[in-house]
């Protein structure tokens, strides 16, 4: 190893032992950082591990039930004041509506925070396929940081100015993966699932547009690349929520089966709150909705789909006159 590759070199400590958290340590790691993976089976507590280690990162692949619980914990122990955050999570905090990179914000307002986003299916990854992410924050340094951090050659790392888009990319996508299972689950063809993935998108749009994302930022990796990797893979829980709720099973009885957290289900639910505060449509996200709530058969949701208004493809799409 070089001398700048090892001067490079992290100590990193990953918080939260599932899924991602579990790939994205070994990511790291192969780089010859040092990391250490921390989870609630760990054998030390949370304060001596962050205490011990001097983490110059923390990592948090914490499901969002546990993000402010976590950030509240690490928010009274001495860290050195260069110690970057890093989110991984993907969901809205229910009530406050707030992203996981607001949460660690608020409760570290002096560090810098950067946002991992992309598709990244972590069983994926941890079998070494290729894959790339996003790395984002307003802090431009630390967003490099964490880019060497990760990058490898299996795993390529941009930086994006964005994080509020990054992130609500990659959240946002998840209830239009719980669509995206239904539509499979119930044979709808190709058509339907290019229809719905793209108006899925619009939706993202506009709900991003609204929390202050940049439009860009949805058609890059994190937006446009996570909502193709999720909507389409059996591999995603959150398509397995509506696959298997399309073959009949009732959500309680997906969500005991499902090996581990898809949170495009409260996601669904938080922004249901957003869109009726701020008045946005999102016709996709309220079908999912109701179709969770029991209100709606996946048939019927599909129908009450169809049949709305018709109307332009564009909601401001500028005419041209050619005459
Ligand atoms: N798996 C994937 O492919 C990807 C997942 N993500 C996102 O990463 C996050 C985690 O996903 P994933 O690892 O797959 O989920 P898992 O269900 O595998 O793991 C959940 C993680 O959250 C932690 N956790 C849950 N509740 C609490 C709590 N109350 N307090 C503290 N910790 C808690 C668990 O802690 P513990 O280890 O202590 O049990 C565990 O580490 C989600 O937001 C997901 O959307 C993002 C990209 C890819
Ligand atoms: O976010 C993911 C892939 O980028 C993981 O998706 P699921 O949480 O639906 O498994």
């Amino acid at each position: 190893m070089t001398n700048s590759k090892i001067q490079n070199l992290k100590s990193v400590v990953i918080l939260g032992g599932g899924a991602w958290g579990k790939a994205l340590a070994k990511l790291a790691a192969i780089n010859g950082n040092q990391v250490h993976l921390w989870s609630r089976s760990d054998c030390q507590p949370l304060e001596k591990v962050l205490e011990d280690k001097n983490a110059q990162v923390i990592l948090s692949a914490i499901s969002m039930k546990g993000v402010r619980d976590v950030a509240s914990r690490v928010q009274g122990l001495p860290l050195s004041p260069q110690t970057i955050f890093v989110t991984a999570t993907k969901g809205l905090e229910p009530h406050t509506t707030y992203t996981p990179s607001q949460i660690w914000q608020a409760a570290f307002p002096d560090h810098p925070v950067v946002v991992l986003s992309g598709p990244n299916l972590s069983q994926e990854i941890a079998q070494e396929l290729p894959a790339a992410t996003v790395v984002a924050s307003k802090n431009t340094n630390a967003a490099q940081t964490v880019q060497i951090v990760f990058s490898s050659s299996r795993f390529r790392v941009y930086t994006n100015p964005d994080p509020v888009g990054v992130e609500l990319g990659g959240t946002l996508k998840n209830v239009i993966a719980i669509a995206a299972g239904v539509c499979d689950g119930l044979h709808l063809g190709t058509n339907a699932k290019a229809a719905l993935v793209t108006r899925g998108l619009t939706e993202m749009v506009r709900i991003g547009q609204s929390l202050g994302a940049k439009t860009e930022t949805f058609y890059g990796l994190s937006g446009l690349g996570d909502l193709l990797a999720t909507c389409n893979s059996p591999l995603s829980r959150n398509y397995q929520v509506g696959y298997q709720l399309a073959n009949g099973k009732t959500l309680q009885g997906v969500m005991a089966n499902l090996p581990g957290t898809a949170e495009g289900v409260n996601t669904c639910r938080v922004l249901m709150e957003i869109a009726q505060q701020q008045g946005i449509a999102i016709p996709i996200t309220e079908q999912v909705y109701q179709l969770l709530e029991g209100e709606v058969t996946p048939r019927l949701a599909l129908d009450k789909l169809m049949l709305r208004d018709i109307k332009p493809e564009f909601d401001n799409f500028p005419t041209e006159q050619i005459w």
